[in-house]
């Protein structure tokens, strides 16, 4: 079958690339790939070794965690990835590190499903019991349950600000419990696991022999402290006796709570069944907890291999830190601290700039450096579209380069792509189609009566929006236009209105209502003129509000500001 595969993957770049991004690729490239079928190969797999998928190739290949190499990404099913991942543990404000990592998978899920026509069907934990979340909620007197929930919401509402969109389900551990008993049962009928005396579950090491490690290997893994019963000093916790004070559930061992591995194989399984294609996360969980889930899901499916793929996204650390940014360390950037200073579009675009597997380093330069390439993008974007209005004159371009060089980006777009996801190479792909766009787009003192091309300029800009729309970047918001390229001309116009009406108005407020020694009715009430100026000032401060400029009158003084954010209720065009 193999042959026929390299032969037809070519093709399906060729066929990608020709039709990529536009409305119908999807339906025109669902299906180019070729099934590849071998009998039951699936879940025969034994020992350490990572078997292969059956089933349809979708022409990508994808570093997989299991292998530690590049494997071509095949899938169960044609045209649908299952896809499972480990939500954030909701004890504290969700920070920089977790919007890396979830905007990354963001940016490869959309990258599945609007360039490669796949339909990813993602699941997402949302971890709302376990001992740091137990100990948050005592120190701040509430009940876990009300804990968790506040900063579920607020870790939504996050994802939301940065256009990560939502997986199909989000699923709460604590609603599922009896799921998570009914797994431990059957990985115990499956002699996989035993229960303590005290009434904890511990997954026996022992029993899977060399099969422990798959992911990271089991060599020096001394497994979580524990009781005395402990058959190994590996094993791990499948369920935990309550203690005093723990919330906890009825269960056959006696009243307690589940371990934390445990709710995402159950999770998993209940969605997916025995089989997934992708699970995903940040590097720090594939020891112990991934390798954890794989050893639970295939003792309870009695399977060679569960998960086919595991993608780690590398960690975000603040400049000059060797630790990940992270809750428990109290060493983050909130999400929402960081969205007063910087939009939804940069960050994304800071993602892109660096491979998703790799560390990235955060400090004001590289948002700056991602800032500005999107700015250069932006600038091109308005000189194309003045070029196409005939306000830049330029001189005759090379169009047919020009074609080519258009049709050659996008080749190399797809290719980026679909070799592991490669953003950074998207991104030079595009600044290259943009200095080679600028190079043509120079200014000329003289009109000439040389030709035009404005469609090529025309597909440029199209293409441009299209792959970063796709990306979840929008070149569109007008927020970020503004930040772009005319934020400093902006800025001078907001100070010479407000420098004007801080006159006005310091002007009306030293009229004096009533000049003194003179009665009241003697001449024209000085307040009948500085009332339509006072009135006047105060229409255009609650007018500039609502577009985000804000300006705060400090006795015959006034100050100004533009705030990042939309004010709320505004519509985003
Ligand atoms: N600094 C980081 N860089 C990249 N990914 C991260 C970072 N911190 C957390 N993640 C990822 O975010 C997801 C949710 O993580 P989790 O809620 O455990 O966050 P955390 O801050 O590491 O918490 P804790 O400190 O309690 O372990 C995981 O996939 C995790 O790998
Ligand atoms: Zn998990």
């Amino acid at each position: 079958m193999w042959p026929c595969i390299t032969i037809c993957r070519p093709l399906l770049l060729k066929l990608r690339s020709r039709y990529a991004f536009s409305k119908d690729t999807r339906q025109t490239l669902v299906s180019p790939s070729k099934l590849i079928f071998r009998p039951s190969a699936s879940c025969t797999g034994v020992g350490k070794k990572w078997t292969r998928p059956t089933g349809y190739d979708t022409g990508l290949k994808t570093y997989n965690s299991l292998t530690k190499q590049k494997e071509p990404l095949i899938l169960a099913q044609e045209g649908i990835a299952t896809w499972y991942s480990c939500g954030p543990t909701v004890y504290d404000h969700a920070h920089l590190g977790h919007a890396c990592s979830y905007v990354r998978f963001d940016i490869i899920q959309r990258v599945l499903s609007r360039v490669f026509g796949i339909n990813v069907i993602h699941v997402m934990v949302i971890t709302d019991i376990d001992d740091k979340i137990i100990r948050r909620a005592l120190e701040k007197s509430v009940s876990p349950t009300v804990l968790a929930r506040m900063y579920e919401e607020e870790f939504k509402n996050d994802m939301l600000a940065l256009k990560v969109l939502p997986p199909a389900v989000y699923l709460r551990v604590t609603e599922n419990i009896p799921q998570i008993v009914a797994f431990i049962e059957g990985i115990i009928r499956n002699e996989h696991a035993y229960a303590t005396k005290q009434g904890d579950v511990y997954f026996d090491i022992g029993s899977i022999g060399d099969r422990y490690g798959k992911l990271m290997g089991a060599g020096d893994a001394t497994g979580e402290p524990g009781d005395r019963e402990k058959r190994d000093s590996r094993d791990f916790a499948l369920w935990k006796a309550s203690k005093p004070q723990e919330p906890s559930w009825e269960s056959p061992w006696g009243k307690g709570r589940p371990g934390w591995h445990i709710e995402c194989s159950t999770i998993a399984s209940s969605v997916f069944g025995s089989q997934l294609d992708i699970h995903s996360g940040g590097i720090d969980l594939a020891f112990p907890h991934h390798e954890n889930e794989i050893a639970q899901c295939e003792a309870y499916h009695q399977s060679g291999q569960w998960g086919n793929y595991f993608l780690h996204s590398g960690h975000l650390h603040l400049k000059g830190s060797a630790e990940k940014m992270s809750k428990s360390l109290n060493n983050y950037i909130t999400i929402k601290d960081f969205l007063e200073s910087y939009s939804a579009n940069e960050f994304r675009m800071f993602c892109l700039l660096t491979k998703y597997r790799s560390a990235i380093d955060y400090s004001d330069a590289s948002l700056n450096e991602a800032r500005s390439s999107l700015a250069t993008i932006t600038a091109f974007t308005h000189d194309a579209q003045a070029y196409m209005r005939g306000q830049l004159q330029c001189q005759a371009v090379e169009e047919g380069a020009l074609w080519e060089r258009l049709a050659e980006t996008k080749a190399n777009v797809v290719r980026a792509l679909a070799d592991d996801f490669d953003t950074p190479r998207v991104v030079n792909a595009i600044m290259s189609l943009v200095y080679h766009g600028n190079r043509h787009l120079q200014p000329i003192t003289k009109p000439d009566r040389s030709p035009r091309s404005p469609a090529v300029f025309g597909a440029f800009l199209a293409y441009i929006r299209e792959v970063f729309e796709v990306l979840g970047v929008d070149l569109l918001d007008r927020k970020e236009a503004h930040s772009v390229d005319s934020s400093g001309t902006l800025e001078n116009v907001v100070e010479q209105l407000a420098r004007f009406r801080s006159d006005v108005r310091a002007f009306a407020l030293s009229v004096q209502d009533t000049p003194p020694g003179e009665p009241a009715h003697a001449s024209p009430s000085p307040c009948s003129e500085k009332l339509p100026l006072l009135k006047a000032c105060d229409t255009l401060r609650k007018d500039l509000a609502s577009m985000g400029v804000h300006i705060r009158d400090r006795g015959p003084n006034s100050t100004w500001e533009i705030s990042q954010k939309r004010p709320a209720g505004q519509d985003k065009k």
